[in-house]
């Protein structure tokens, strides 16, 4: 067998199309304009990279985008003051703080002085609750662009077997609610599980999130199941430098149905569906209808 290969770039094209379709209507009807402000902290090349392309994309779609680079050194109240100015902002209708941040700065206390109403990434602990109690919230971009995936790929997950390999906070766990939340049956698996390759042989969903280059090889995946590989390491093969997923693409894909590529598979969905919600949290802002289809 040989999987289909999911086209997450193709995918995050028709989303960020999708959005500024809606951002022009926004404009044209209600005279509005969504406003995203990115927070970096510090000179982290890879986030210096994503921020950057945050901030491209976020204008190429229409919407008005503020990047705030913070020395390394910042201190915490600086953090929480300019928290505090972009919350109290009208223009403002989405607020990301780039992770991770430097090691003397509190994360969460940092993500749970963001208004949850502008909290587009989902992260913090009263979306966290919203989510896991089924109630609308903000939903964290990388399991929300895999669930649109699985979707488009899949059609219902009603169901079927979802093996979740991760329990982190901004993929693990959200990736299982929302699976729950589409009535698949799921296991959230990690590094300590008892007999991994078992476990994940019996995922008709698996979703691999636990930061280890190519762990999961073809002969834990069941014959014909949806592979979504979140994982993005950087390693050296043969003295060049490249990118990998969690997943053995070559072997992963020899038995699966549906595969997502590392790179070109869920990074570009993360982008896409920051858009995606600070379009959504811009129309719950103003008592507008939500877009169909680019929220959970
Ligand atoms: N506040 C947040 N911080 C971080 C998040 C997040 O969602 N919110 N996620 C990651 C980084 N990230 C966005 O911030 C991100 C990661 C990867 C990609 C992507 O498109 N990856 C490409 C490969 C790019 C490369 O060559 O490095 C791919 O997979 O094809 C986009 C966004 C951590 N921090």
């Amino acid at each position: 067998m040989s999987a289909t290969i999911i086209d997450g770039k193709a995918f995050a094209a028709t989303v960020r199309a999708q959005v500024a379709d809606h951002v022009a209507r926004l404009k044209a009807d209600h005279g509005l304009t969504p406003g995203l402000a990115v927070v970096l902290v510090g000179e982290d090349p890879a986030s210096e990279v994503y921020v950057r392309s945050k901030g491209k994309q976020t204008t190429e779609v229409g919407m008005n985008s503020t990047e705030h680079k913070l020395p390394a050194d910042t201190a915490e109240a600086d953090l929480l003051a300019l928290i505090a100015q972009l919350n109290a902002d009208p223009a403002v209708n989405g607020i990301l703080v780039q992770l991770p941040l430097p090691d003397h700065l509190d994360s969460d206390l940092v993500i749970n002085s963001i208004d949850p109403a502008k909290d587009v990434d989902g992260f913090h602990i009263s979306n966290v609750g919203l989510l896991g109690t089924g109630q609308k919230s903000m939903v964290p971009c990388t399991p929300l662009g895999c669930l649109m995936m699985l979707r488009a790929q899949l059609g219902s997950l009603s169901g079927l077997n979802a093996v979740v390999v991760g329990r982190s906070n901004i993929v693990g766990k959200p990736m299982a609610q929302l699976l729950l939340g589409d009535s698949c049956t799921v296991t959230i698996a990690h590094s300590r599980t008892k007999d991994l390759a078992e476990v994940c042989r019996g995922a008709d969903i698996l979703v691999a999130a636990v930061g280890r280059p190519e762990m999961i090889p073809g002969d834990w995946i069941k014959p014909g199941a949806t592979v979504v590989d979140v994982g993005i390491n950087r390693i050296e093969r043969d003295g060049k430098k490249t990118l990998v997923g969690d997943v053995a693409f070559a072997s992963a894909a020899a038995v699966a149905g549906a595969i997502t590529p590392v790179p070109g598979g869920v990074g570009p969905m993360t982008i896409a569906c920051l858009l995606a919600n600070t379009l959504t949290a811009t129309c719950r802002a103003n008592g507008l209808a939500e877009p169909q289809g680019l929220t959970a």
